[in-house]
């Protein structure tokens, strides 16, 4: 089992612009291997414009201007080689709102693995949708109606039907833009319970406005205020011991 202190992804003295303004100053953070990096900090810090930076997301953005470097272990990823196809099925995504296609719940899962040519054979890809479902959490809810559409079930069944399709391709970070925002109380435990199951697999990123999720489930935690990652260190240690007087007062509700 890899240890959580390996860098899977490193950001260099990154900055955003959009247009005119800009998102991100020089910032330098690292995501560790096979554990859950939390990004918290008050609304409009930048947390979403770095979270969308790891996987070129803010390249479907017009007048966004990226400076500084992002790596995927020793990859440039901003590098002109990059097939950004193929680096958001290593750096999959889930967003906000649960976003299943309006497509049957195999299909859903069936996608990804038919546009990337993983699956030889329908024997596959029934095998990889199975396996991405058992792992998303999903599979004994929907089995008997893996041919009913996906956007019929609930709202927290959606979301983890959204993560079976961002596993199905085998990524090997997931970015996960507020996943719970959408969801009641229930539904976001089972989510954040997942999210911990997952990391052995995978190397996560959330973003979240809940400190108390990130709390939960992240084993560190960057905060960011006005575009600049201020403190980035051990969860524990950023929620009872943070060495910024800025981050104190944002997990102390002074400001957020
Ligand atoms: N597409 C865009 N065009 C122009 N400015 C943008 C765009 N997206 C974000 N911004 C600006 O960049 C800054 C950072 O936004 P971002 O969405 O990354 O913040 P955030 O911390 O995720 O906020 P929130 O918690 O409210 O989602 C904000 O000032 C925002 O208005």
């Amino acid at each position: 089992m890899t240890s959580g202190l390996v860098p899977k992804m490193t950001a260099r003295k990154l900055n955003l612009f959009y247009g005119e303004k800009q998102a991100l100053f020089d910032v330098d953070l690292d995501i560790h291997a096979n554990s859950v990096t939390a990004l918290i900090g008050p609304s409009g810090c930048g947390k979403s414009t770095f979270l969308r930076c790891l996987n070129r997301m803010n390249d479907t953005i017009p007048n966004v201007r990226i400076q500084g470097e992002v790596k995927l272990e020793t990859a440039d990823i901003y590098d002109r080689s990059v097939d950004v196809v193929q680096l958001r099925a290593r750096v999959g995504m889930v967003f906000q709102k649960p976003n299943p296609f309006p497509k049957t719940i195999y299909d859903n899962v069936a996608y990804g693995p038919r546009i990337h040519g993983l699956a030889d054979s329908r024997e596959e890809l029934d095998q990889i949708v199975e396996r991405s479902l058992k792992r998303a959490g999903l599979y004994e809810e929907v089995k008997s109606r893996l041919q009913e559409s996906g956007t019929g079930l609930s709202g927290g069944q959606q979301q983890r039907l959204c993560i079976a399709r961002a596993i199905a391709v085998d990524p090997e970070v997931i970015l996960m833009d507020e996943p719970c925002s959408a969801l009641d109380p229930i539904a976001t435990a089972r989510i954040e319970e997942l999210i911990d199951e997952l990391r052995e697999n995978y190397t996560i990123a959330i973003v979240t406005h809940s400190m108390q999720q990130a709390a939960r489930v992240s084993q560190r935690t960057a905060f960011f205020h006005l575009g600049q990652l201020v403190e980035f260190g051990d969860t524990e240690q950023v929620f009872t011991n943070p060495r910024e007087v800025r981050t104190q007062d944002y997990i102390t509700g002074r400001f957020g």
